[in-house]
């Protein structure tokens, strides 16, 4: 039986990891990436299906459902990772308004193309394979602690992640039963290597465990979606106590 996953934006870090543990437990991973990372051969090493794909593209979109439509018969999951974790502008000072509008745009729009818009396609692009596979199937939205509770240096990105997770209710309600469909909110899973002390100290403040628990964690969560029978619709909080660490 053909156990077909897709995982977008899989070329590094938590990405990469998931695709790894997919491919090790059996599943035939299809996994895309945007620019070329390091990752890329291990996945290849692995024997994961690696297809270089802008997801914000529409033309890149349409000729990669295509493709997978022609190649797969089946899919047993799609997991939307892909994204950009864009800062806001800083306020403009400036008095040409037309000039700062388009600026903060671009930003809002990205953000909504890459955590949304894709999602959102792919989804339904995709849902007579997931419909077609023998068994359950899984749709996994990567979304973030902060579209629960908002962020004032990343407004654009937390609303964009909050789409995606009322994304989550609606393909749950739209799918059932053949179909679930789950969100992973993270808070802190992955420091970046740019990231400094003083930012680390600060952010593992934040939770109530203090730790930075590491890309495996969404790993065991997503085998966890996988291989459950009876979660749909829920977002599943990986903050390490974050929402009640409160002042
Ligand atoms: N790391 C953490 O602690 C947390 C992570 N999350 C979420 O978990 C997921 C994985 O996180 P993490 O591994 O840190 O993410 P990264 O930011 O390290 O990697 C995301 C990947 O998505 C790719 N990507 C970005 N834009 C596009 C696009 N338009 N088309 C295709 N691919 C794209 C990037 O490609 P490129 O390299 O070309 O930019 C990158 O490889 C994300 O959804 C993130 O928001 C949420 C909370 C905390
Ligand atoms: N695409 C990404 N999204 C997020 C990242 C990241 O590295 N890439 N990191 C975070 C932070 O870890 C945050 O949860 C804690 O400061 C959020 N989203």
């Amino acid at each position: 039986m053909q156990n077909n996953i897709i995982i977008t934006g899989a070329a590094q870090r938590l990405g990469l990891h998931c695709a790894l543990t997919l491919q090790h437990a059996g599943f035939q991973v299809t996994a895309t990436y945007r620019s070329e990372k390091p990752g890329l051969q291990q996945l290849k090493d692995a024997g994961v299906h690696c297809i270089q794909l802008d997801i914000t593209e529409p033309n890149a979109l349409a000729d990669f459902i295509d493709s997978i439509k022609q190649q797969l018969g089946s899919l047993r999951g799609l997991i939307h990772n892909a994204s950009d974790w864009k800062k806001d502008l800083p306020l403009s000072d400036c008095d040409n308004a037309r000039a700062a509008l388009a600026a903060d745009a671009a930003v809002y729009d990205a953000m909504q193309a890459v955590h949304a818009k894709a999602p959102y396609l792919l989804n339904r692009a995709f849902t007579p394979l997931l419909q077609a596979h023998d068994g359950v199937t899984d749709i996994i939205h990567l979304t973030d602690f902060v579209a629960s509770v908002g962020s004032s240096k990343h407004m654009a990105y937390a609303a964009s992640k909050a789409a995606l997770e009322n994304l989550t209710y609606s393909f749950a309600r739209a799918l059932a039963p053949k179909v679930k469909v789950n969100a992973i909110a993270p808070a802190l899973l992955l420091f970046n290597d740019h990231d400094d002390a003083c930012y680390r100290a600060k952010t593992l403040q934040k939770s109530l465990l203090q730790v930075e628990p590491g890309a495996a964690e969404l790993s065991n969560t997503v085998m966890y979606l996988l291989n459950s029978r009876y979660i749909t619709g829920k977002v599943i909080d990986l903050d390490g106590g974050r929402h009640l660490n409160l002042p």
